[in-house]
């Protein structure tokens, strides 16, 4: 079953609640919550203190997607404030397996990212101690931008990972994620789409979410 995580990164935050609940009564799984440092990305976005309020806002779970150097130092004021899956990137994480476990330790579900270019051989010693992986389908610091159609390859051969190791994996992809691509990635394997403009901008937000889950 695909599943379906809106980014909240499209919404309008002047009114960040009721985005909100616009996407959970339109049948969001998750709410996906961009973390931009300025660093690892150019953008600077959301910190613990607005993922708290977005938790006081939902019942669904709050899939964080860090995009910051040295996650380590953030993770467990992320987790307090509602975190349930902290995806860290790979390409910022010299020590992942220790960055993996210590959001496991703070108790939630742990995710590895990796970028366009990332081959996915990064994973092959990590992903047996996670829960999900992250294959980013744009350069990450920005929402509204075209899919990169390379990264599909990289979607099957994780495919084939989880299949000889982790079965329960989640394969979630993330940028440029809309009706045309959603099945792209689907075939390939993932089982857990991100959508920030697709869902946000559509006049119909329910009908933009079951197209996606289509
Ligand atoms: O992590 C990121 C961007 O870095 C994403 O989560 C985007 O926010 C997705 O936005 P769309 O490409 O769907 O507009
Ligand atoms: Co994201």
């Amino acid at each position: 079953m695909v599943k379906v995580a809106p980014s909240l990164l499209a919404a309008d935050f002047k009114s960040l609640a009721d985005e909100i609940h616009s996407v959970e009564g339109a049948g969001a799984d998750m709410i996906h919550v961009d973390v931009m440092d300025g660093h690892f990305v150019p953008n600077i976005t959301i910190g613990p203190l607005i993922l708290e309020a977005c938790q006081r806002s939902t019942t669904l779970p709050l899939d964080v997607h860090l995009m910051i150097e040295q996650p380590d130092r953030y993770i467990p004021a992320f987790i307090d404030s509602g975190a349930d899956i902290v995806t860290v990137h790979a390409e910022a994480c010299p020590h992942l397996h220790r960055t993996i476990h210590l959001i496991k330790e703070n108790g939630a579900q742990a995710g590895v990212a990796i970028n366009p270019h990332t081959p996915v051989d990064i994973l092959k010693h990590i992903i047996k101690d996670i829960d999900l992986v992250l294959l980013m389908t744009v350069n990450p610091g920005f929402g509204g931008q075209s899919f990169i159609h390379s990264v599909l390859e990289k979607i099957e051969a994780v495919k084939v990972m989880s299949e000889n190791t982790k079965k329960d994996l989640w394969i979630e992809v993330d940028g440029g994620v809309d009706e045309r691509t959603a099945p792209l990635c689907t075939q390939a394997g993932a089982n857990l789409l991100v959508a920030g403009s697709y869902v946000f901008k559509h006049t119909d937000r329910g009908e933009a979410i079951g197209k996606l889950r289509e």
